[in-house]
């Protein structure tokens, strides 16, 4: 097959958007050992077989950052194409009920107040979340 014809990969992915009493969002930021590095995304990860989005977000939330959220309503739902991949992301509402988030993959975490959210990098998919938080939506 030539380069040109290869189909891209698409994978089905799920960010969690964290806020706190303060209406802060809990911002992470890809390592350089991960795809998509050194760029901020909201934390949660690839849907896995048989899994709704909820509990995907419940199972990454647990496994990157040790803590327990809640999930509530969708925000968006975004495809991009990235060089190497089609990235399906879907972002939800959530708060945490149980523990501390650390980061245990990522190079960091910081809570942002929603008006300051323009200030870091991004990874392109996350643009239109983004985009509706600083709107108030
Ligand atoms: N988790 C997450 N991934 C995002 C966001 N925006 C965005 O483009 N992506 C991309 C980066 C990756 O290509 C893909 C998610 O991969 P991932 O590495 O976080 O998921 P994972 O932990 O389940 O994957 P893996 O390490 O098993 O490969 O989606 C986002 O806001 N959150």
């Amino acid at each position: 097959m030539r380069g040109r014809d290869v189909v891209k990969k698409t994978v089905r992915v799920v960010g969690a958007v964290i806020y706190n009493e303060q209406n802060e969002i809990l911002c992470a930021l890809r390592s350089p050992e991960m795809s998509l590095p050194n760029f901020w995304e909201f934390p949660g990860g690839k849907m896995e077989e048989g899994e709704n989005p909820e509990e995907t977000l419940v199972r990454e939330i647990h496994e990157e950052l040790g803590c327990t959220i809640e999930v509530y309503e969708k925000m968006k739902e975004v495809h991009h194409e990235y060089p190497n991949i089609i990235v399906h992301l879907l972002t939800y509402k959530a708060k945490i009920v149980e523990g501390e988030p650390k980061a245990k993959e990522h190079a960091e975490l910081k809570w942002v107040p929603i008006r300051n959210l323009h200030s870091l990098e991004w990874a392109p998919a996350d643009i239109p979340t983004v985009e509706a938080l600083l709107k108030g939506v």
